[in-house]
């Protein structure tokens, strides 16, 4: 069985998923692209395959489209996945889910109405091979309870619309999303800390963000996007017996002239490749008959409940409390 997939939005995450799913996935072909910039769908379409249509109701609308991938920037993400929800179309929609936590419950609404689960949020890292060890040692026991989760976010140089605001809410969402899932438990409250900001960008950068998980986990953030020499994620796991340690994936450690180490990628395509080819394959595997994979829409909510008093608490300087609504059974 072949996933017929329609791209909306053909940027620099577009392009990179069309790509891995031309090159990388079983059992899907994109057929359909739109971008606001028809010449971006173009260049995408003419590389990976499919047709350039009008815009995103020509994607969701296509007979020919049986699931959808949403790359268009965070505002366009609500009207999008509600869309194809109505149409009825399995749909992995990058993170976040929504600006706000209200546009999260109108997808959740919908979804439930539906009574079946069509929504894959695009936090990649839960399929990262990292993480998914870290996951994997935790849960043996091995290690015994977790304690601390330390977690390091650089970006080498933020995108021109980056603000001290989207740092929490498009950047640390990712934090945010992993902490869940990786600790088994939901946030209780948030943190923020403002260093000395630098004076390469103008805004509050760097920030620290601390979670107070539920079970009493302490989970640090440390989100850096202008840090200049690269781009770097990094976590360890502390436990009551040991840690476990993020190793970005490189080939080789380079000694050359003095120095000894290897290199950073300028942003998050390679250091995330293996993560976002397995999340693609896991969505037409689901969108084919198999079970829901990934972040859920409720998921996609929690993140961005956390989000929410994150932005407070970086308004206030308040440690904030994460309020969420009772979860509906579809996501149990
Ligand atoms: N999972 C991950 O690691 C990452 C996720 N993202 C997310 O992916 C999304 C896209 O980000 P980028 O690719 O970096 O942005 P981008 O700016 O490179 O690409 C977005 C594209 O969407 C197009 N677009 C805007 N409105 C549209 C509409 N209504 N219909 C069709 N196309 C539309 C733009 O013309 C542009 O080509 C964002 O939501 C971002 O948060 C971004 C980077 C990494
Ligand atoms: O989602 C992403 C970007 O939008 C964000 O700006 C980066 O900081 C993240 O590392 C990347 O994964």
């Amino acid at each position: 069985m072949t996933i017929k997939v329609g791209l909306i939005g053909a940027g620099v995450m577009g392009g990179d998923h069309a790509r891995i799913l031309s090159t990388s996935v079983g059992g899907a072909e994109l057929v359909a692209v739109s971008d606001a910039d028809r010449a971006r769908a173009e260049a995408v379409a003419a590389s990976y395959g499919g047709g350039v249509v009008a815009d995103a109701e020509a994607v969701i609308g296509n007979d020919a489209v049986d699931a959808v991938i949403v790359a268009s920037p965070d505002p366009t993400h609500k009207p999008l996945v509600l869309a194809c929800l109505a149409a009825g179309k399995p749909v992995l929609c990058e993170k976040p889910l929504g600006l706000t936590t209200d546009e999260c419950l109108e997808i959740i609404a919908a979804e439930t109405a539906l009574g079946k689960r069509l929504v894959q949020v695009g936090f990649m890292r839960r399929f990262d091979p990292g993480y998914v060890a870290m996951k994997t040692t935790l849960d043996s026991g091995d290690l015994g309870q977790a304690l601390m989760l330390h977690c390091v976010h650089r970006n080498e140089t933020a995108a021109s619309y980056t603000t001290s605001e989207n740092m929490i809410a498009n950047t640390a969402v990712h934090e945010m999303d992993i902490a869940r899932w990786l600790l088994g438990t939901d946030v209780a409250r948030v943190t923020v800390v403002t260093p000395r900001p630098t004076r390469l960008a103008r805004m509050q950068d760097p920030q620290i963000l601390l979670f107070h998980m539920t079970d009493g986990v302490v989970v640090t953030v440390e989100v850096f996007v202008n840090c200049q020499y690269g781009y770097d994620v990094r976590g360890e796991l502390v436990c009551e017996k040991g840690t476990a340690t993020l190793t970005p994936p490189h080939d080789i450690t380079l000694r050359q002239a003095r120095h000894d180490g290897f290199g950073h990628p300028a942003d998050w395509r390679p250091r995330f490749a293996e993560a976002y080819r397995v999340e693609l394959q896991a969505w037409i595997d689901a969108a084919a008959g198999g079970p829901p994979a990934g972040a859920s829409a409720w998921d996609g909510y929690a993140a961005t409940a956390v989000a929410e008093a994150g932005l407070a608490a970086l308004k206030s300087g308040a440690t904030t409390e994460v309020t969420m609504a009772d979860r509906p059974g579809l996501y149990d």
